[in-house]
């Protein structure tokens, strides 16, 4: 890969930089002390005449806990024919960089998070863009599902090298669901059936950080940043992503990318909906209430274990940017094994409907992360050791203890202890799994399920202190509300693709302020 070299004369380092973490390079008007984009320079007097001609890169520089800045360094030449010669062979080199977007499709979601995505967008984003020369459309949100209705029916994606979305998990699942959805119909896929092999998406996705847990941007980059997430996008990185289908009777529900929780998160889920005005912390608030609580939920989970791969939700290693899992599709093969053993696996691979597990019970939290879903609330996650695109999603049983045992299996989620290790916590690394609760017998559940809330919630008023649980959940699915407790769920490897990398190991920082270099 070819690099960039420069020396920061005042200190003698070196730094270099590869041509894929340039973002852009332009002329610099040493007279007038602006650059392009008008941006006064500071020219030491002496440098300014020796070296009359400039020209200015912009550059990606590492920062703490993952973040990325946009950071310039100026070269000076004496000759301006030099300097034509330098920005044209840079631009150039920028061209053939054929990874990198031109033209974005853009949704901001102007309700996430704290308000902000406009805001955001305008002043962290745009600018970022249009540096790199990226042509964008964007469109502000009018109700919830326009995004994905828009990108289902109308929009013109040919158009496009990607959509990003400003928001949170909740936009972003928005896209993904316009995205698959208009990818299978434009193949002839008929999403109801659980069994059916789904047709990845060829459009990449960006999200801009501007929601509540952002959960899905702090476990593919490492931080919840605008300026981080936009650098991803103009470097034109990509990382592939597991989605989950869920069905109901053979019906399609919804896909997930993050978390797909019954029990505990459903009811903090439900709880926090009706509180939306208190903008994230209402998953706080929510979630002491809900633990207060402390309901359990009656039910048979059936899974198929992944007994065919490298890694397990146990493992002390962490899938990181060109995890070695991911790019073999979570599959374990030698050399010399028969090619078709190398494609991925699918929910729609018959063979492995033999070997299916079951675990009956009273459950406290039923989930499933097809991602570490790290959040700023828990940096390492709900499954710290799950992958991003192995084909396989980490079910997680917590059955009914007491308060106290739930508590510190919750606090563990914030340090680095393991929450798997506990006598009422079970972990399976599954391709498919069913949930079905205890009284659910058929397509009545549903009715069964409100005539039930109500007898409950007429009980509990009656007697106030009783201790029983009610019959039903909900699941929280990436955010959303699913409108069933049984449920059937099928992982889709790599079905996605992020302008991501995935969480970098150790990153390198240097504080490099303006630099100037003559050449
Ligand atoms: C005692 C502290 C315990 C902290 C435990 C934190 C575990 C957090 C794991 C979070 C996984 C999040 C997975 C992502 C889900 C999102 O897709 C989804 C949608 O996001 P969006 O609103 O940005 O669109 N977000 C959610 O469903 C939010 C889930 C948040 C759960 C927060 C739970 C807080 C629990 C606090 C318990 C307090 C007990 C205190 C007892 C003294
Ligand atoms: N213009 C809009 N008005 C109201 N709701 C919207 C709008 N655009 C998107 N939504 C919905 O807002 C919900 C929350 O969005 P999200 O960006 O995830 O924020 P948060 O992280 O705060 O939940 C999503 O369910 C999404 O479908
Ligand atoms: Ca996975």
């Amino acid at each position: 890969m070819s690099c960039l070299t420069f020396v920061i004369t005042s200190y003698g380092t070196s730094h270099s930089v590869s041509v894929s973490e340039i973002l852009a390079v332009r002329e610099l008007d040493v007279g007038g002390g602006t650059n392009d984009d008008g941006r006064w320079q500071k020219m030491p007097q002496k440098l300014t005449e020796a070296y009359p001609y400039a020209f200015t890169v912009s550059y990606v520089e590492r920062a703490r806990q993952h973040r990325w800045r946009c950071s310039d360094v100026t070269f000076h030449c004496s000759d301006g024919v030099l300097r034509q010669q330098w920005i044209q062979t840079i631009r150039e080199q920028l061209t053939a960089l054929t990874s990198r977007p031109k033209h974005l499709l853009v949704y901001i979601n102007p309700y996430g998070g704290k308000q902000q995505g406009e805001c955001i967008y305008e002043q962290k984003v745009a600018p970022l863009f249009a540096c790199a020369s990226i042509s964008t459309d964007v469109i502000v949100t009018e109700h919830a599902n326009h995004a994905r209705d828009h990108l289902k029916t109308e929009a013109e994606l040919k158009k496009y090298d990607g959509v990003v979305c400003v928001g949170g998990d909740g936009m972003f699942s928005e896209i993904v669901h316009g995205l698959v959805s208009r990818t299978q119909r434009d193949n002839g896929v008929d999403q109801n059936s659980p069994e059916e092999k789904l047709v990845p998406c060829s459009l990449r996705i960006g999200i801009i950080p501007a929601g509540s847990t952002d959960c899905i941007c702090y476990a593919t980059v490492g931080i919840n940043d605008p300026v981080t997430s936009a650098l991803h996008v103009i470097v034109g990185d990509s990382q592939p992503m597991d989605v989950c289908s869920v069905h109901h009777n053979n019906t399609f529900l919804r896909y997930s990318i993050s978390l797909l929780g019954y029990g505990f998160y459903g009811d903090v889920l439900a709880d926090s909906e009706r509180k939306r005005w208190m903008g994230p912390a209402r998953y706080d608030f929510s979630g002491f209430k809900t633990f207060l609580t402390h309901h359990h939920y009656e039910g048979a989970v059936s899974f198929l274990p992944a007994t065919d791969i490298l890694g397990t939700p146990r493992d002390k290693t962490r899938c990181r940017a060109g995890c070695f899992i991911c790019q073999h599709d979570g599959q374990l093969y030698s050399g010399d094994s028969p090619e078709e053993s190398k494609t991925a696996p699918d929910v729609s691979d018959r063979e492995y409907e033999v070997g299916w597990g079951v675990v009956r019970g009273k459950f406290l939290a039923i989930n499933a992360a097809s991602m570490s879903c790290a959040c700023p609330r828990s940096p390492m996650g709900l499954s710290p050791a799950a992958h991003l695109a192995d084909g396989t999603t980490d079910l997680i049983l917590v059955r009914k203890c007491s308060r106290f045992n739930f508590l510190r299996h919750l606090l563990r989620h914030t340090s680095k202890d393991d929450q798997f290790d506990m006598t009422f916590v079970e972990v399976h690394r599954v391709r498919r799994f069913r949930f079905t609760p205890r009284h659910c017998q058929n397509d009545s559940e549903l009715d069964l399920r409100e005539n039930g809330k109500q007898l409950f919630s007429q009980i509990c008023r009656d007697h106030p202190a009783c201790s029983c649980s009610p019959a039903y959940s909900s699941w929280n699915c990436d955010g959303e509300i699913l409108p069933h407790a049984a449920i059937e769920v099928g992982v889709h490897c790599q079905l996605i693709k992020l302008f991501a990398r995935g969480i970098e190991e150790q990153p390198l920082f240097e504080d490099l302020a303006n630099p100037q270099c003559a050449l």
